[in-house]
């Protein structure tokens, strides 16, 4: 027997592999999981297999958010004009963006210290290297440091200017079906968190591919529902969502609190269903939403929130169906939905492109996705689709 397949969700296996049961032993104490062996024949020793898959990756992944969310938190406190650069792409960019991701670059590195380190994230250190960049670059520096200073350790590193170009830097990896690699978005929603809006920091690990672990922190989200017709008392915001594979999705509040299982809402009568869309009309096509609506039956308005805030509501069943539709020639990126996907299949949710594929997130920094992203319960899917086919088709004709 030359090769072996580990099924990652059990805590305890027992698996035989051939004569090169050293490299495998190595491979997967790399990845912090018990292994011990014991031979049964001199040929084909077992390895017995005690693990918690990914829970060092995701106690990193909270710590680094969590963080994360404190920089963020701090920047849009005092926001100033000077804050906010515009990228080529004429989208904006903030201290913050660059911040959040140096830092949870360099968290996970240092929480992680024997894995292979890859991440691909949104933000790049090119603007922050040239002249004009200097005064940006000293900002975001301060505000890496004050944070790490704020984590409470005595021992926290300080960080020099060219340390945080190398670890913005760090998030240059191209991702694809091979290994680990994070996926993050250090500011999810940017244009929200300059309006003072919903904005998130979401942070996904790929394994082989697949998303194996999510973790969305949203400071301005509150801690009840924002479903529609829902009033609460309570007005406390700041919230963390998170899952792995086969585990559930959790949240608890940013400043830290008991954790508490969450699952989509199970609605099947789409009259009684609300639905989540982008805020900004020019990320997703508000028109083709509202035919899909109605064909659905949909009574309630569309709560219209920045950012992956929108997995993190659903996976709560503050709403029922989230649904994206992107202008023609716009190329979804991993980051924009690995960390909100798993929050919400891990709930019990489905994940889609229209015509109801799946998600791949093992190609590369994009996701190449038919004509928009759906998200409900598996009870609303089957009419959800057919909506969707019928309002595309509808759409189509009328060009
Ligand atoms: N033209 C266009 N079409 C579709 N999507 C786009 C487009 N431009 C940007 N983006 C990406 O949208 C991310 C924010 O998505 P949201 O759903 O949060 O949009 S919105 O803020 O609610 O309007 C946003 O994420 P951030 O850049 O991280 O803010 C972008 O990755
Ligand atoms: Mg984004
Ligand atoms: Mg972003
Ligand atoms: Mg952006």
């Amino acid at each position: 027997m030359g090769t072996a397949t580990f099924w990652w969700r059990a805590r305890s296996i027992s698996v035989g592999v051939g004569s090169d049961w050293r490299l495998y032993e190595a491979r997967i104490q790399k990845r912090g999981i018990v292994v011990s062996t014991r031979r049964r024949s001199s040929s084909l020793p077992t390895l017995i297999v005690s693990s918690m898959p990914y829970e060092k990756e995701l106690a990193a992944a909270k710590k680094a958010a969590t963080l994360a969310a404190r920089l963020c938190q701090k920047v849009q406190k005092a926001l100033l004009q000077s804050d906010v650069h515009s990228k080529s792409d004429k989208s904006p960019v903030t201290v913050a963006d660059y911040g959040s991701q140096a830092l949870i670059s360099f968290i996970l590195e240092r929480e992680l210290p024997s894995e292979p380190f890859s991440i691909v994230a949104e933000e790049d250190s090119g603007d922050l290297r040239k002249e004009s960049g200097q005064d940006t670059l000293k900002r975001i520096t301060e505000l890496v440091n004050d944070t790490l200073a704020s984590e409470g350790s005595n021992s926290f590193s300080i960080l020099t200017t060219d340390d945080v170009l190398t670890a913005i830097d760090n998030g240059k990896s191209e991702g694809g079906s091979v290994g680990l690699h994070w996926v993050l978005d250090p500011i999810d929603g940017t244009k929200g968190f300059v309006r003072g809006d919903q904005y998130a920091i979401a942070l996904g690990l790929l394994h082989e591919g697949k998303v194996v672990l999510g973790v969305l922190a949203c400071p301005n989200l509150p801690l009840a529902s924002i479903g529609s017709n829902q009033q609460h008392s309570s007005n406390e915001v700041g919230c963390l969502f998170f899952a792995k594979v086969g585990d559930g999705t959790y949240m608890q509040a940013l400043g830290g609190s008991t954790q508490t299982r969450v699952h989509v809402c199970d609605i099947d009568n789409p009259e009684e269903a609300s639905f989540f869309e982008s805020f900004e009309a020019a990320h997703s096509s508000h028109d083709l939403s509202s035919s899909i609506a109605e064909k659905l039956g949909v009574k309630a308005p569309p709560v219209r929130i920045d950012s992956q805030a929108k997995y993190g509501a659903l996976s709560r069943g503050d709403g029922a169906i989230y649904l994206r539709f992107p202008h023609k020639g716009y190329r979804e990126k991993i980051w924009d939905h690995a960390a909100g996907s798993i929050v919400v299949t891990e709930a019990g949710g489905i994940v889609t492109d229209a015509a109801g594929n799946p998600l791949d997130f093992s190609k590369g920094k994009f996701l190449d996705v038919v004509s928009g992203i759906i998200v409900t319960n598996q009870k609303l899917m089957p009419s959800l689709l057919r909506a969707v086919k019928e309002a595309l088709n509808e759409k189509a004709s009328s060009l």
